[in-house]
Protein backbone atom coordinates (compact mmCIF):
# COMPACT_ATOMS: atom_id res chain seq x y z
CA UNK A 1 0.00 0.00 0.00
CA UNK A 2 1.57 3.48 -0.79
CA UNK A 3 0.95 5.80 1.88
CA UNK A 4 1.04 9.62 2.28
CA UNK A 5 0.94 10.17 -1.54
CA UNK A 6 -2.70 11.75 -2.88
CA UNK A 7 -4.06 9.57 -5.81
CA UNK A 8 -0.67 6.93 -5.88
CA UNK A 9 -1.20 3.62 -7.51
CA UNK A 10 1.36 0.52 -6.37
CA UNK A 11 1.05 -2.69 -8.03
CA UNK A 12 2.03 -5.68 -6.05
CA UNK A 13 1.82 -8.75 -8.27
CA UNK A 14 -1.57 -8.41 -10.40
CA UNK A 15 -3.31 -7.11 -7.08
CA UNK A 16 -3.62 -2.98 -7.39
CA UNK A 17 -3.27 -1.20 -3.84
CA UNK A 18 -4.60 2.22 -3.18
CA UNK A 19 -4.69 4.61 -0.47
CA UNK A 20 -7.58 3.88 1.34
CA UNK A 21 -9.56 7.24 0.47
CA UNK A 22 -9.50 5.67 -3.28
CA UNK A 23 -11.09 2.00 -1.58
CA UNK A 24 -14.88 2.65 -1.85
CA UNK A 25 -16.64 0.99 -4.01
CA UNK A 26 -18.11 3.45 -5.92
CA UNK A 27 -13.95 4.55 -6.48
CA UNK A 28 -12.72 1.52 -7.35
CA UNK A 29 -15.92 0.92 -10.10
CA UNK A 30 -14.90 4.49 -11.16
CA UNK A 31 -11.05 3.32 -11.50
CA UNK A 32 -11.34 0.36 -12.43
CA UNK A 33 -13.70 1.12 -15.78
CA UNK A 34 -11.02 3.50 -16.70
CA UNK A 35 -8.48 1.24 -16.53
CA UNK A 36 -10.52 -0.94 -18.70
CA UNK A 37 -11.27 1.31 -21.77
CA UNK A 38 -7.62 2.52 -21.89
CA UNK A 39 -6.36 -1.02 -22.91
CA UNK A 40 -5.69 -0.97 -26.27
CA UNK A 41 -7.99 -3.25 -28.39
CA UNK A 42 -5.06 -5.17 -29.50
CA UNK A 43 -4.51 -6.34 -25.49
CA UNK A 44 -8.55 -6.76 -24.73
CA UNK A 45 -8.17 -9.21 -28.28
CA UNK A 46 -5.22 -11.25 -26.78
CA UNK A 47 -5.90 -11.68 -23.32
CA UNK A 48 -9.68 -12.17 -24.61
CA UNK A 49 -8.48 -14.99 -26.10
CA UNK A 50 -6.50 -16.10 -23.53
CA UNK A 51 -9.54 -16.31 -21.76
CA UNK A 52 -12.38 -17.81 -23.76
CA UNK A 53 -9.18 -20.54 -24.59
CA UNK A 54 -9.52 -21.57 -21.04
CA UNK A 55 -12.95 -22.10 -20.43
CA UNK A 56 -13.50 -24.04 -23.59
CA UNK A 57 -10.47 -26.07 -22.33
CA UNK A 58 -11.64 -26.19 -19.03
CA UNK A 59 -14.93 -28.38 -20.72
CA UNK A 60 -18.03 -26.27 -19.50
CA UNK A 61 -19.19 -25.19 -22.57
CA UNK A 62 -19.18 -28.62 -23.80
CA UNK A 63 -20.82 -29.71 -20.24
CA UNK A 64 -23.53 -27.17 -20.08
CA UNK A 65 -26.67 -27.76 -21.73
CA UNK A 66 -27.82 -23.79 -21.70
CA UNK A 67 -25.46 -21.17 -21.51
CA UNK A 68 -25.45 -17.54 -21.47
CA UNK A 69 -22.80 -14.90 -21.70
CA UNK A 70 -22.79 -10.91 -22.57
CA UNK A 71 -22.11 -9.06 -25.61
CA UNK A 72 -19.03 -6.84 -24.48
CA UNK A 73 -19.29 -3.62 -23.64
CA UNK A 74 -17.54 -0.45 -22.00
CA UNK A 75 -13.70 -2.50 -22.21
CA UNK A 76 -15.32 -6.33 -21.24
CA UNK A 77 -13.59 -9.09 -21.95
CA UNK A 78 -14.67 -10.38 -25.24
CA UNK A 79 -16.48 -13.04 -25.53
CA UNK A 80 -16.80 -13.69 -29.41
CA UNK A 81 -15.24 -16.49 -29.10
CA UNK A 82 -17.45 -18.58 -26.66
CA UNK A 83 -20.55 -17.62 -29.16
CA UNK A 84 -19.06 -18.79 -32.01
CA UNK A 85 -17.44 -22.13 -30.37
CA UNK A 86 -21.56 -22.74 -29.90
CA UNK A 87 -22.48 -21.90 -33.06
CA UNK A 88 -19.77 -24.25 -35.00
CA UNK A 89 -21.79 -26.58 -33.02
CA UNK A 90 -25.25 -25.63 -34.04
CA UNK A 91 -25.81 -24.86 -30.40
CA UNK A 92 -27.50 -21.93 -29.01
CA UNK A 93 -26.06 -19.17 -26.98
CA UNK A 94 -28.44 -16.64 -24.49
CA UNK A 95 -27.85 -13.27 -24.14
CA UNK A 96 -29.23 -10.92 -20.91
CA UNK A 97 -32.35 -8.92 -21.64
CA UNK A 98 -33.66 -5.93 -19.21
CA UNK A 99 -37.15 -6.61 -17.60
CA UNK A 100 -37.93 -3.65 -14.85
CA UNK A 101 -34.84 -4.40 -12.58
CA UNK A 102 -33.79 -8.22 -13.35
CA UNK A 103 -31.95 -10.05 -16.32
CA UNK A 104 -33.98 -12.81 -18.67
CA UNK A 105 -32.31 -14.36 -21.30
CA UNK A 106 -33.16 -14.56 -24.91
CA UNK A 107 -31.00 -16.68 -27.94
CA UNK A 108 -28.35 -14.84 -29.32
CA UNK A 109 -29.05 -15.27 -33.08
CA UNK A 110 -26.75 -12.75 -34.52
CA UNK A 111 -26.22 -8.81 -34.60
CA UNK A 112 -29.56 -8.56 -37.10
CA UNK A 113 -31.87 -9.57 -33.92
CA UNK A 114 -30.60 -6.99 -31.57
CA UNK A 115 -31.49 -3.48 -30.49
CA UNK A 116 -30.45 -1.41 -28.00
CA UNK A 117 -31.80 -1.80 -24.02
CA UNK A 118 -31.59 1.42 -21.93
CA UNK A 119 -27.82 1.68 -21.62
CA UNK A 120 -26.93 1.16 -25.40
CA UNK A 121 -25.81 -2.64 -24.91
CA UNK A 122 -27.27 -4.84 -27.74
CA UNK A 123 -30.25 -6.87 -26.63
CA UNK A 124 -32.47 -9.65 -28.25
CA UNK A 125 -35.33 -8.17 -30.10
CA UNK A 126 -37.64 -11.03 -29.43
CA UNK A 127 -40.98 -11.40 -28.17
CA UNK A 128 -41.79 -12.77 -24.67
CA UNK A 129 -42.06 -16.76 -26.09
CA UNK A 130 -38.63 -17.16 -26.56
CA UNK A 131 -37.21 -15.48 -22.95
CA UNK A 132 -35.70 -17.78 -20.23
CA UNK A 133 -36.00 -17.50 -17.07
CA UNK A 134 -32.22 -17.16 -15.07
CA UNK A 135 -33.25 -20.39 -13.25
CA UNK A 136 -33.30 -22.48 -16.59
CA UNK A 137 -29.29 -21.51 -17.17
CA UNK A 138 -26.84 -24.27 -16.44
CA UNK A 139 -23.81 -21.85 -17.28
CA UNK A 140 -23.54 -18.05 -16.86
CA UNK A 141 -20.41 -15.84 -17.62
CA UNK A 142 -20.81 -13.28 -15.93
CA UNK A 143 -19.46 -9.39 -16.73
CA UNK A 144 -17.72 -7.46 -13.76
CA UNK A 145 -15.62 -4.66 -13.15
CA UNK A 146 -13.63 -5.77 -9.84
CA UNK A 147 -13.63 -8.86 -7.83
CA UNK A 148 -12.04 -9.95 -5.01
CA UNK A 149 -10.20 -13.19 -3.53
CA UNK A 150 -13.45 -14.22 -2.09
CA UNK A 151 -15.36 -14.16 -5.45
CA UNK A 152 -17.26 -11.63 -4.47
CA UNK A 153 -17.93 -9.17 -7.04
CA UNK A 154 -18.48 -5.63 -8.25
CA UNK A 155 -20.56 -4.71 -11.28
CA UNK A 156 -21.81 -1.77 -13.11
CA UNK A 157 -24.03 -0.43 -9.97
CA UNK A 158 -27.66 -1.27 -11.63
CA UNK A 159 -27.67 -4.66 -9.35
CA UNK A 160 -29.30 -6.60 -11.88
CA UNK A 161 -26.81 -9.68 -11.43
CA UNK A 162 -27.83 -10.09 -7.94
CA UNK A 163 -31.31 -9.60 -7.93
CA UNK A 164 -31.40 -11.64 -10.94
CA UNK A 165 -29.39 -14.89 -9.09
CA UNK A 166 -31.25 -14.01 -5.47
CA UNK A 167 -32.64 -17.45 -5.81
CA UNK A 168 -28.69 -18.54 -5.31
CA UNK A 169 -28.39 -17.16 -1.92
CA UNK A 170 -31.65 -18.21 -0.78
CA UNK A 171 -31.03 -21.93 -1.81
CA UNK A 172 -27.98 -22.34 -0.45
CA UNK A 173 -27.70 -25.94 -1.69
CA UNK A 174 -28.76 -25.18 -5.25
CA UNK A 175 -25.39 -25.02 -7.44
CA UNK A 176 -26.93 -23.83 -10.98
CA UNK A 177 -26.48 -21.63 -13.04
CA UNK A 178 -22.47 -21.92 -12.26
CA UNK A 179 -21.57 -18.13 -12.46
CA UNK A 180 -18.38 -17.41 -13.92
CA UNK A 181 -17.08 -14.32 -14.10
CA UNK A 182 -14.76 -12.87 -16.82
CA UNK A 183 -11.81 -10.42 -16.19
CA UNK A 184 -8.76 -9.19 -16.30
CA UNK A 185 -6.16 -9.65 -14.06
CA UNK A 186 -6.27 -5.83 -13.77
CA UNK A 187 -9.80 -6.38 -12.57
CA UNK A 188 -8.22 -8.32 -9.81
CA UNK A 189 -8.71 -5.96 -5.63
CA UNK A 190 -8.03 -6.96 -2.54
CA UNK A 191 -11.09 -7.41 -1.21
CA UNK A 192 -14.23 -5.98 -1.64
CA UNK A 193 -16.73 -4.91 0.56
CA UNK A 194 -19.55 -7.49 0.40
CA UNK A 195 -22.95 -6.21 1.10
CA UNK A 196 -26.08 -8.36 2.25
CA UNK A 197 -27.05 -8.86 -1.43
CA UNK A 198 -24.08 -9.80 -3.28
CA UNK A 199 -24.31 -13.42 -4.46
CA UNK A 200 -20.99 -14.36 -5.08
CA UNK A 201 -19.08 -15.95 -8.18
CA UNK A 202 -18.53 -19.81 -8.58
CA UNK A 203 -15.36 -18.63 -10.31
CA UNK A 204 -13.22 -16.69 -12.18
CA UNK A 205 -10.99 -16.49 -15.62
CA UNK A 206 -8.33 -14.04 -16.27
CA UNK A 207 -5.63 -14.18 -18.74
CA UNK A 208 -3.11 -15.47 -16.00
CA UNK A 209 -5.68 -18.78 -14.70
CA UNK A 210 -8.50 -19.78 -12.90
CA UNK A 211 -9.96 -18.67 -9.51
CA UNK A 212 -12.28 -21.40 -7.98
CA UNK A 213 -14.55 -19.54 -4.96
CA UNK A 214 -15.63 -22.96 -2.93
CA UNK A 215 -18.28 -20.82 -1.04
CA UNK A 216 -21.26 -21.37 0.51
CA UNK A 217 -23.38 -24.48 -0.73
CA UNK A 218 -21.71 -26.86 -2.80
CA UNK A 219 -18.42 -27.06 -0.10
CA UNK A 220 -20.64 -27.81 2.83
CA UNK A 221 -21.27 -31.36 3.20
N1 LIG B 1 -22.04 -6.35 -21.45
C1 LIG B 1 -22.83 -6.22 -20.40
N2 LIG B 1 -24.13 -6.44 -20.52
C2 LIG B 1 -24.93 -6.27 -19.44
C3 LIG B 1 -24.43 -5.88 -18.20
C4 LIG B 1 -23.03 -5.64 -18.08
O1 LIG B 1 -22.51 -5.29 -17.02
N3 LIG B 1 -22.28 -5.82 -19.21
N4 LIG B 1 -25.29 -5.74 -17.13
C5 LIG B 1 -24.94 -5.90 -15.80
O2 LIG B 1 -25.68 -5.64 -14.92
C6 LIG B 1 -26.68 -5.41 -17.44
C7 LIG B 1 -26.74 -3.94 -17.78
N5 LIG B 1 -26.35 -3.18 -16.61
C8 LIG B 1 -25.87 -1.92 -16.61
C9 LIG B 1 -26.02 -1.19 -15.46
C10 LIG B 1 -25.61 0.12 -15.40
C11 LIG B 1 -25.00 0.70 -16.50
C12 LIG B 1 -24.60 2.12 -16.43
O3 LIG B 1 -24.71 2.76 -15.39
N6 LIG B 1 -24.14 2.64 -17.55
C13 LIG B 1 -23.76 3.99 -17.68
C14 LIG B 1 -24.79 5.00 -17.77
C15 LIG B 1 -25.36 5.01 -19.17
C16 LIG B 1 -26.77 5.51 -19.28
O4 LIG B 1 -27.52 5.57 -18.31
O5 LIG B 1 -27.14 5.78 -20.43
C17 LIG B 1 -22.35 4.32 -17.71
O6 LIG B 1 -21.70 3.81 -18.63
O7 LIG B 1 -21.87 5.08 -16.84
C18 LIG B 1 -24.80 -0.05 -17.65
C19 LIG B 1 -25.23 -1.36 -17.71
C20 LIG B 1 -27.17 -6.30 -18.54
N7 LIG B 1 -26.26 -6.40 -19.64
N1 LIG C 1 -31.42 -8.98 -4.33
C1 LIG C 1 -31.69 -7.67 -4.34
N2 LIG C 1 -32.90 -7.20 -3.96
C2 LIG C 1 -33.17 -5.90 -3.97
N3 LIG C 1 -32.30 -4.95 -4.35
C3 LIG C 1 -31.10 -5.33 -4.75
C4 LIG C 1 -30.73 -6.72 -4.78
N4 LIG C 1 -29.47 -6.79 -5.25
C5 LIG C 1 -29.07 -5.52 -5.49
N5 LIG C 1 -30.04 -4.63 -5.19
C6 LIG C 1 -29.95 -3.16 -5.32
O1 LIG C 1 -29.19 -2.82 -6.45
C7 LIG C 1 -28.30 -1.75 -6.14
C8 LIG C 1 -26.99 -1.90 -6.88
O2 LIG C 1 -26.32 -3.07 -6.42
P1 LIG C 1 -24.77 -3.30 -6.67
O3 LIG C 1 -23.99 -2.06 -6.43
O4 LIG C 1 -24.37 -4.54 -5.92
O5 LIG C 1 -24.77 -3.59 -8.25
P2 LIG C 1 -23.69 -4.33 -9.15
O6 LIG C 1 -23.55 -5.75 -8.73
O7 LIG C 1 -22.46 -3.52 -9.14
O8 LIG C 1 -24.40 -4.20 -10.59
P3 LIG C 1 -24.73 -5.22 -11.79
O9 LIG C 1 -25.08 -6.55 -11.22
O10 LIG C 1 -25.89 -4.59 -12.49
O11 LIG C 1 -23.54 -5.29 -12.65
C9 LIG C 1 -28.12 -1.79 -4.64
O12 LIG C 1 -28.10 -0.49 -4.13
C10 LIG C 1 -29.30 -2.56 -4.11
O13 LIG C 1 -30.19 -1.66 -3.51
Amino acid sequence: MVQGRKHATAQTGNTLCHPPSMNTLADIRTRIREWRRAQSPAHVRRTSLLIAGRCIDAGWLDGAARMAAYLPNDGEVDTTVLFEYLRERGRTAFIPLLRKHTLWFGPYVGPAALRPNRYGIPEPAIDGRMITDARELDLVFVPLVAFDPRGHRLGMGGGYYDRTFAFRLAEPARASPRLIGLAFEGQKVERLEARPWDVPLDTAVTEAGIYHFPGRGSASP
